[in-house]
């Protein structure tokens, strides 16, 4: 199987061309390819496919095998990947996800590469059958308490796509993600686990933040997880709705604009290419 390797921010997985490629089975490819030690090495996998709604279609298996909806870091790998091998040939592109057809805008260097995009990720679902949570269908879960190993935190959940439960801290360097993160992701409040994010408030329009990831653990960034990030402070009042969020592997811009979509900039790297048996 021939495949590249791309990240966003550090947000690193393994991409197949499958304009020209076959994967039968991505779930077991995507824990074998995840490897660091026995395989490439990967937070998972993104399949790059055809489409017949959109220019380019993205499926997103996590190291665990499991499939999600939306990966915010992988969609703009997938538009850079596009663009600079010849699947697209225009700036303005659209991707269908299992969170609907998205748009990209994408921004070149002078060798004509892309670098950075910029992607309407939709507007976030807020009800708790959205995200989906148990509890009453319609309601907003925002600085709802939750109790875990006799600590009480305050959450705010959002799905951009995929869900997330947003929890702001004091100090994010030295939170025990490993601790809390699996407890939160697999609990029984959410039916389909839950992405989650830790995040420090550094200003208005400035947030620390370091993700949990539902199927991966802790990875060094997460582009839906820092959309949802956005939300939630402007519905808890603690940032405006244009915000800069530095995550452990690099910087996202995010807008939750008048119009109720939600923007997400930030880059898009290919590492290295190459070919392994599965
Ligand atoms: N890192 C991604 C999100 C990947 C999927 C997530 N772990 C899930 O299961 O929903 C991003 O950049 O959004």
């Amino acid at each position: 199987m021939k495949f590249t390797k791309m990240h966003g921010a550090g947000n690193d997985y393994v991409y197949v061309n499958c304009f020209s490629e076959r994967v039968d089975n991505p779930a077991d490819v995507a824990i074998k390819v995840s490897n660091r030690n026995f395989g490439i090495g990967s937070d998972g996998l993104i399949l790059i496919m055809p489409s017949d709604k959109a220019d380019v279609r993205m499926r997103m298996f996590n190291s665990d095998g499991s499939e999600s909806e939306m990966c915010g870091n992988g969609i703009r790998c997938v538009a850079k990947y596009a663009y600079d091998h010849g699947i697209v040939g225009k700036k303005e592109i659209s991707a269908e996800t299992g969170a609907g057809i998205l748009t990209l805008q994408l921004f070149t260097n002078e060798a004509n590469k892309v670098e950075k995009v910029r992607v309407n990720m939709g507007r976030p679902r807020l009800t708790r059958s959205e995200i989906p949570m148990t509890g009453e269908a319609g309601a907003k879960v925002i600085n709802e308490p939750l109790n875990i190993l006799h600590t009480t935190f305050h959450i705010t959940c959002a799905s951009m796509g995929n869900p997330h439960c947003v929890i702001f801290v004091d100090d994010v360097e030295n939170f025990q993600v490993e601790k809390y993160g699996p407890i939160i992701e697999n609990h029984e409040i959410f039916p389909r686990r839950t992405n989650v994010e830790f995040v420090q408030i550094i200003s208005r329009t400035e947030v620390r933040q370091r993700t949990w990831e539902r199927g991966a653990g802790e990875t060094l960034a997460c582009g839906t997880g820092a959309s949802a990030v956005c939300v939630a402070g402007a519905l808890n009042g603690l940032t405006e709705k244009k915000i800069l969020n530095h995550l452990s592997g690099g910087d996202l811009e995010l807008e939750w604009a008048e119009d109720g979509f939600l923007y997400m900039t930030g880059p898009a790297v290919e590492v290295f290419s190459g070919e392994i048996e599965i």
